[in-house]
């Protein structure tokens, strides 16, 4: 008999929670491997993923959710906030996290997008970084005045820590169920996606606030020999400017950002990989909703 076969608990659950409260690095904590990626700058993760967690009878499908932001007009923002209300709609169990001690107006415009009725835990995040830990109560008890939970956990998604308090309130909420996974699948994302979200997580490190989410990748091309993958993306920016940034002097950005995406692909993939990499200049495109259609964001 497989893991997959005892299941008798499955559900959906969404992590949701304000940019930088550290919701890739608690999922990726749980699921236990790199699938989300994760970088100090916000809004990083744009589509939504899903990773699954089989622990004894029960699997966890989580679906990971983009930050969402006021600051910033545009299509995009727009379609993000559609993403969040959507991933809610019909998941089993709501993972509020936020920062231990933080609470800013972005934590506050999650609160009306919970929904009601809805298996709603509190994850209180980085409690490693609180100095003083009789801190704790009081800034659980202010939150918890604005809203009602079903439990609260303070975790360390970063150390590891009180993960499985987390998973046990989590479960509670799961329904009775087959699994819908296999006991190992750790993501429903095809290896083409991963690995352009790879090349996206190099452009975010490498490049920094100099690019302020104005690149997109696409992989336009995949050929893949027994020994050996051949890839082709393209990364679309949105100003003729931002192509020197990305490409660095001399083009060593660049290369860079490829040599490393290469490895973790050819990683992922248990295979050597030549990777070819272009920019493409594509005015604006973060302001059409056509164009978002295209490049395949709903
Ligand atoms: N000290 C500490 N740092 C953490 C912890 N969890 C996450 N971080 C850090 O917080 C930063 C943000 O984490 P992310 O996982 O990218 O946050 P996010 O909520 O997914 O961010 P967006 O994709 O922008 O919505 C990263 O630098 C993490 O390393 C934690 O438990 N302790």
């Amino acid at each position: 008999m497989t893991m997959a076969e005892a299941v008798t608990r499955c559900g959906l659950v969404a992590i949701v929670g304000r940019p930088n409260v550290g919701k890739s690095t608690l999922l990726n904590a749980l699921v236990g491997a790199k699938i989300s990626i994760v970088s100090r700058k916000a809004q990083t993760t744009r589509h939504r993923i899903h990773g699954v967690l089989t622990r004894g009878a029960e699997q966890f499908v989580f679906v990971d959710t983009p930050g969402f932001q006021t600051r910033h007009g545009g299509a995009m923002n727009r379609m993000m906030n559609r993403v969040v209300t959507q991933a809610l709609a019909g998941v089993d169990v709501v993972v509020h996290v936020v920062e231990a001690g933080k609470w800013s107006a972005g934590d506050a415009n999650v609160l009306p997008l919970l929904p009601e009725g809805t298996r709603t835990v509190l994850a209180v995040n980085k409690v490693d970084l609180l100095k003083d830990r009789n801190a704790l109560f009081p800034y659980v008890q202010k939150v918890v005045e604005q809203r009602g939970y079903d439990a609260v956990v303070p975790v360390s998604a970063a150390r590891d820590r009180q993960l499985d308090v987390l998973l046990d309130e989590i479960a509670k909420g799961l329904p009775e169920g087959e699994a819908m996974f296999e006991a190992d699948t750790l993501t429903d994302r095809p290896v083409r996606f991963i690995a352009g979200e790879l090349i996206r997580e190099k452009i975010f490190r490498l490049v920094g606030d100099e690019l302020p989410y104005g690149a997109t990748v696409v992989v336009e091309q995949w050929e893949e020999q027994p020994r050996l993958a051949r890839i082709a993306a393209c990364v679309i920016v949105d100003r003729d400017s931002h192509r020197p940034i990305l490409l660095g002097a001399g083009g060593e950005r660049m290369k860079r950002i490829a040599t490393e995406a290469r490895q973790d692909i050819a990683k992922l993939l248990d295979k050597p990989v030549h990777l070819e990499i272009y920019v493409k200049v594509r005015k604006g495109w973060a302001e059409r909703d056509s164009a978002l259609r295209d490049l395949g964001y709903e």
